[in-house]
Order: C-alpha cells, then sequence, then structure tokens
C-alpha cells in the first residue's frame, strides 16, 4: 500500500513541481466567416505524478484541450506549459491514447512492431528498444501475442496494446481521451485497474478525460468539472478515496457514491449552462 491516502504513486516525486500548465486557454475555430469559440478561459495545473481525470458533458470542449496540450492545435489565447516549456507542437515527452485503438494501430503491423515504431523514431538503441517493448507488454499482459496482428486480437487487446506503445515510449506525461468508451463495461473495468496499476507503478503523470462519471470518481486524484462550450472550469474536486482501489469495494464505499452524485450534479449544472459565479 503507498503511504498517501490519495493514491499517488510510491516513488518519490516533487507534490509541488507542475508537469502541465494550462494557463488561460481558449480557442475559437475560425472558418468560412463563422467562428466558434470552443474554450473560454481555462486554468488548472497537473502536478507530477498525479492521475487527473476531466469530466464535462459532450461538447465540452474536452477533445478540442486535449488537442491544444497535445501540440496539434494551436491556442487563441492562453498557453500551454509541460515541464516548463510552451507547447508549440507535439512535445517529446508526452504520448496520446486514443479512444478509437482500430484507427491507431498499423493492421499490417505485428504488436510488437506497433509497440516499436514509436521508439524508432524516437532513435531509441535496438537492444533498449527490445527491452521496453517486451517490459511494456509484459506489463498488459500481452507478453505472448507479441507476434499476433492488430486484426487477430479483441477490442480490449487491441487498446492494451495502444496503452503498451504509449508506457513503452516512457512519456513523462500520458493523455488519455476517452479511451474505454468503446469496448465492453467488463473489459472496460479491468481496463481502468490496468491504469491505476501502470500509473502506480511507473510514477507517470496521467491526464484522463471521459464522459463516464463512475469512471473519472474511481480512477482520479482529483476530477476536473468542466462547464458546457465555451468552456471553464466548473470545479476542481479532490477525490478522497483511499489509494488501493478495487472495482468491488471501492465502489460500494459511501464516499464514493458521494463524489460521484456529486459530479454528476455538476454535469447536469453544465447541461443547463450554469457557469461559475
Ligand atoms: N474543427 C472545428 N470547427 C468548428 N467547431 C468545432 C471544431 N471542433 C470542435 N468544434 C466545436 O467546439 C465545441 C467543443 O467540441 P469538442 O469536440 O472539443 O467537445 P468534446 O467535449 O470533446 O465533445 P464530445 O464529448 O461530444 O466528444 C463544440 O461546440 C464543437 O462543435
Amino acid at each position: 500500500m503507498t503511504a498517501d491516502p490519495t493514491g499517488a504513486p510510491a516513488r518519490p516525486r516533487s507534490a509541488t513541481t507542475a508537469m502541465l500548465d494550462v494557463r488561460g486557454l481558449q480557442k475559437i475555430y475560425e472558418g468560412r466567416g463563422r467562428s466558434v469559440e470552443a474554450v473560454r478561459d481555462l486554468t488548472f495545473t497537473v502536478a507530477a505524478g498525479e492521475l487527473v481525470c476531466i469530466v464535462g458533458p459532450s461538447g465540452a470542449g474536452k477533445t478540442t484541450l486535449l488537442r491544444c496540450i497535445a501540440g496539434l492545435l494551436d491556442t487563441t489565447a492562453g498557453e500551454v506549459v509541460l515541464e516548463g516549456e510552451r507547447v508549440t507542437g507535439p512535445p517529446p515527452g508526452m504520448a496520446v491514447v486514443f479512444q478509437e485503438y482500430g484507427r491507431s494501430l498499423f493492421p499490417w503491423m505485428t504488436v510488437r512492431q506497433n509497440v516499436e515504431l514509436p521508439l524508432k523514431e524516437k532513435k531509441v538503441p535496438k537492444d533498449r528498444r527490445r527491452r521496453l517493448v517486451q517490459d511494456s507488454l509484459e506489463a498488459v499482459g500481452l507478453a505472448d501475442a507479441q507476434d499476433a496482428h492488430p486484426w487477430q486480437l479483441s477490442g480490449g487487446m487491441q487498446q492494451r496494446v495502444a496503452i503498451a506503445r504509449a508506457v513503452a515510449y516512457e512519456p513523462h506525461l500520458l493523455l488519455m481521451d476517452e479511451p474505454f468508451a468503446a469496448v465492453d463495461a467488463q473489459t472496460r473495468a479491468d481496463l481502468e485497474d490496468l491504469v491505476r496499476s501502470l500509473w502506480q507503478r511507473l510514477g507517470v503523470t496521467v491526464l484522463f478525460v471521459t464522459h463516464d462519471i463512475d469512471e473519472s470518481v474511481y480512477l482520479g486524484q482529483r476530477v476536473i468539472v468542466l462547464s458546457n462550450s465555451p468552456t471553464v472550469v466548473l470545479e476542481d474536486v479532490p477525490i478522497d478515496l483511499p489509494a488501493e482501489r478495487d472495482q468491488l469495494t471501492t465502489r460500494s464505499l459511501p464516499r464514493f457514491a458521494e463524489l460521484r452524485s456529486h459530479v454528476y450534479e455538476l454535469i447536469q449544472l453544465a447541461k443547463s449552462g450554469h457557469r461559475p459565479a
């Protein structure tokens, strides 16, 4: 069991170091004489080693926010700072796991080749590449599937490959964009536990975007609830559940129910257009 009741990894780290700093982020999409203000003003930080979830109603700007953090989209105003450096393009210390595992893996490559590809692009030496691929596939329980092709695997297994690929890259920040939205409930529960155990073992910082309230409370140390678009932070909710979480015990705790209700109410407020004073 880790010492920190919020579930922080055992690895020593400075809680005051901001891994990610989102400051006054605004995003207006411009096109053909029409402009859409998707994100109005988002400010929050994620400390090194934290696991933070972001929830918001559909169309709240979650994907827009994530793309800005990943350096895939320019901001209109404000900035994203990762480890002290302003993000202006895809940063080297970041890996992203998307919802659409089917489209994020190359079907003509084996599992091993898919996991290895970003490491080749990063110019990791061959021996080290082999070790990282082996370790990450073992960590997600797929050591025996190295020579399979993605289309020979179930949806849950394919998403495990995508997670292994992200983990092998040794990112400082792991972004996850609704990664389990397309898998069945049982697989989803297993993958949630996988993310928590990898996070605790590796000490990586995780920003996990989901529309699932229960998932956000089960996984996170904090849940940042977004308003509807144009987006601001409605509330940053600390999740004071015990570090050791499991699907049965944690979800049966009275505190889990309280936190879930609170986040649910916030989402209902967000849907009705409520904004912080
Ligand atoms: N390329 C674009 N051009 C114009 N408007 C856009 C563009 N992409 C997103 N939007 C608008 O920005 C707002 C936020 O969209 P975004 O996809 O970021 O929300 P989301 O929270 O990820 O949605 P969902 O939960 O439904 O996936 C929406 O009003 C959307 O219509």
